[in-house]
């Protein structure tokens, strides 16, 4: 029972990054759809905590206000909790790790390494405009927020990035085009192998 050595089997975690903006929950709904998995929004599960009323949730909605990422004791035992309550076992985790302090405690805390990471690479241009069309009301939807959380972006979640890069992790999507566009290869990287196979065949037959 979650003790160490016995045999429960760990389970898959995809972390689905990007700068803000760049369609990550979009997609995430779309991958929940078609393949089982469940989505975890940090982001959202820190809102909720905002909502919830619980003792930290003014130094988030600060945190977030200023385009900054809270510390990640914080935001992992949100995670882990959502993880158990869901009773699934495939997960989506949208938005985090987002610093290399996200991503070591993470795996120190869970001895959970992803499956892969699925990074969508969009111009800050294109970002910037559908962050200030959204419309969900969130308060760090402004200019000024934005400008900061692109920066935290290039300085401190790049690198991430880069790291589950080097160890040939990362699946790399170009973003910026249209979301059924995006969506076709992001299904192609969650189709397994054998299905890919099948599907060609038929094609050809
Ligand atoms: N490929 C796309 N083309 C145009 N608009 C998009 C695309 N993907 C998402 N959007 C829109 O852009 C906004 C940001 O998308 P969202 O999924 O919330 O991004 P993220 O979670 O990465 O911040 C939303 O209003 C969404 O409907
Ligand atoms: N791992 C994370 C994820 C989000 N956050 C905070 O939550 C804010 C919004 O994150 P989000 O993932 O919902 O934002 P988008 O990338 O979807 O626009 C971030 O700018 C951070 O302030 C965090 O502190 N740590
Ligand atoms: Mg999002």
């Amino acid at each position: 029972m979650g003790t160490a050595g016995d045999s429960e089997k760990k389970p898959t975690v995809v972390f689905v990054l990007g700068g803000p903006g760049s369609g990550k929950g979009t997609q995430c709904a779309n991958i929940v759809e078609h393949f089982g998995y469940t989505h975890l929004s940090a982001g959202d599960l820190l809102r909720a905590e905002i909502k919830s009323g619980s003792e930290n949730g003014t130094m988030i909605q600060n945190m977030i206000k200023e385009g900054k990422i809270v510390p990640s004791e914080v935001t992992i035992k949100l995670l882990q909790k959502a993880m158990q309550d869901s009773g699934n076992d495939k997960f989506l985790i949208d938005g985090f790790p987002r610093n290399e302090e996200n991503r070591a405690a993470f795996e120190a805390v869970t001895k959970i390494e992803p499956a892969f990471v699925l990074f969508f690479d969009c111009p800050e241009e294109e970002m910037e405009r559908r962050i200030l069309s959204r419309n969900q009301g969130r308060e760090d939807d402004n200019i000024e927020t934005i400008r900061k959380r692109f920066k935290v972006f290039l300085e401190s979640s790049l690198p991430v990035v880069e790291y589950y890069e080097s160890k040939g992790k990362v699946q790399k999507v170009d973003a910026a085009k249209p979301i059924d566009e995006v969506f076709e290869v992001v299904k192609a990287i969650f189709t397994p192998k054998d299905e890919k196979v099948k599907q060609h065949c038929c094609a050809i037959l």
